[in-house]
């Protein structure tokens, strides 16, 4: 049994937590650079928790620059062990209305300009992302926005584009006829597969805010119209993130679904030929692995 460390990561309109109780901001050095703001640490119903808001305070970073590595890192080095994004996306399905939340079993990464891993030369590693968020976490996660009263589907496919642009038509018609993605944003990838590699559970409540550019009644995505969803989107996830904490507990049991040991069998490099300037970048990130 360890302690859980809920971390949430607030995307576009949530970057603050006022429900958290002890709360403070605090700095993080992460040998993979800044992250995004200060972390909000406090606890809610006696579980601890962190929050970080994923473009910073005041939307400074772009979706390409978000440092998605160092965020990662830096709630690992916490204590984090569940963490939670909450993320405005587009909807490819007319059921996934603006106002629908959508808890996400699968992605697809179409981001190009970002760094997605924390191994590489001196220290290689493979993890499995075929089931990219954690059952466990997703679950909780459901029954959270069902007794919110929020309007929640259960699974859905997350198309990951670099941005910062929205998608031309062509793309957006690819992506939900051909490509069968159900919902649209640009920056769920690289983070889920950094915090598998950092074996944190992951689960991601996308939040609709518009139906892209695919849907012939409502034309191209209008950033003032998602501005306006926004707003009440961010209120539902302070709600359901407020019911998680009673629903995981303070008291932790292994993932069943092996989130928190998916480094067992994946690091290749023989020992002796590890780099050791990156091996003490993994300190965090792989700290099961070096004991
Ligand atoms: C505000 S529209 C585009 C912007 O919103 C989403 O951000 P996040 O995923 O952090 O909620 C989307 O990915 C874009 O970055
Ligand atoms: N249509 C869209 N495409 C990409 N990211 C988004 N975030 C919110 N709406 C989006």
């Amino acid at each position: 049994m360890t302690e859980t460390m809920i971390g949430v990561i607030g995307g576009s309109g949530v970057y603050d937590l006022d429900t958290l109780e002890d709360k403070r901001w605090v700095a993080v050095e992460s040998p993979w650079g800044l992250p995004s703001d200060e972390i909000l640490t406090g606890t809610l119903g006696g579980v601890k928790m962190a929050f970080l808001p994923r473009h910073g305070r005041g939307h400074v970073h772009s979706p390409s620059t978000v440092p998605y590595r160092a965020n990662i890192d830096a709630l690992k080095r916490l204590g984090v062990t569940d963490v939670i994004s909450v993320s405005a996306c587009g909807s490819f399905r007319e059921e996934m209305a603006p106002g629908d939340f959508v808890v996400i079993d699968q992605f697809i990464d179409r981001t190009f300009a970002r760094e997605k891993s924390f191994f590489g030369s001196g220290c290689v590693a493979h993890v499995s992302v075929a089931h990219p968020t954690c059952p466990r976490l997703g679950a909780a996660c459901l029954t959270a926005a069902s007794e919110a009263g929020i309007r929640v589907h259960d699974g859905g496919t997350y198309l990951a584009m670099e941005g910062p642009q929205f998608s031309t038509l062509a793309e957006s018609k690819m992506y939900r006829d051909s490509w069968g993605a159900d919902v649209i944003g640009m920056t769920n990838m690289p983070e889920a597969k950094l915090a598998r590699e950092a074996e944190l559970c992951y689960a991601s409540v996308a939040m609709v805010t518009d139906y892209d550019s695919w849907h012939p009644d409502h034309g191209a995505v209008d950033i003032t119209e998602i501005v306006k969803i926004l707003t009440g989107n961010a209120d539902k996830a302070r709600d359901l993130v407020s019911r998680l904490p009673g629903l995981l507990g303070a008291e932790r049991t292994p993932c069943p679904h092996g989130c928190d040991r998916a480094l067992d069998y994946a690091l290749l490099t023989a020992p002796e030929k590890r780099d050791p300037m990156l091996m003490s970048k993994l300190d965090a990130v792989a700290a099961r692995m070096l004991t």
